[in-house]
């Protein structure tokens, strides 16, 4: 891929206004993951820089997990779902008797997580957990345990999220014009 000039999207939050919802949702997972074994299930590719974020932000409030990730594509380059959730990468390490709490960046439809907690599930997870950046408001909140930010019904870009391959890299959260 070419590098393309980045357009002028609507901002949603900013760098700053995103570490700030980082770290108060650590603070409000931290009482929920206190005491037994987790693995921080990332689900690829979006939610990479949230993960990485939240992790140390865990840490750096005495919570350490370990640390998968599952691929699962159902976008692909649209911007709405296949319906189909698929996996390109499976976890790596056995999930069987420990907690996997599950990031992601953008709950839409909800089919991506749903897919992702019947999988751990199935490979004998002791429980599921879910938290995500950005909650899309035409799901249900079915699962969800955390979300760092409410966002507006728009396409949303930046800060992992792509528009057919591109704009993950962008620090803040954008969405793209109307
Ligand atoms: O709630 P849903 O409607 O299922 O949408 C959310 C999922 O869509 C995106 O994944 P995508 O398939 O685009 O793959 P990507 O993470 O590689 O962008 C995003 O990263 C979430 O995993
Ligand atoms: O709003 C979105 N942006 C990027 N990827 C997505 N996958 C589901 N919804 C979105």
């Amino acid at each position: 891929m070419s590098t393309t000039e980045i357009p002028n999207f609507d901002v949603l939050l900013t760098k700053e206004e995103i570490d700030a919802r980082i770290k108060q949702t650590a603070e409000t997972l931290v009482p929920m993951l206190e005491g037994k074994s987790w693995t921080a299930i990332v689900i690829l590719l979006g939610a990479a820089p949230f993960a990485s974020d939240l992790l140390r932000a865990l840490a750096d409030r005495g919570i350490d997990v370990g640390f998968d990730a599952l691929w699962l594509e159902s976008y692909r380059d649209a911007r709405e779902s296949s319906g189909r959730v698929v996996v390109r990468a499976d976890i790596q390490r056995s999930i069987a008797g420990r907690g996997a709490l599950i990031l992601d960046d953008v709950f839409d439809s909800g089919r991506t997580l749903e897919f992702a907690r019947t999988h751990l599930m199935a490979k004998g997870a002791r429980e599921v957990r879910t938290c995500v950046f950005a909650r899309k408001p035409e799901a249900a909140p079915t699962g969800l345990d955390a979300w760092a930010y409410d966002a507006p019904p728009r396409y949303l870009v930046g800060y992992g999220m792509d528009d057919a391959g591109h704009w993950r890299g962008l620090s803040y959260l954008g969405a793209v014009p109307e």
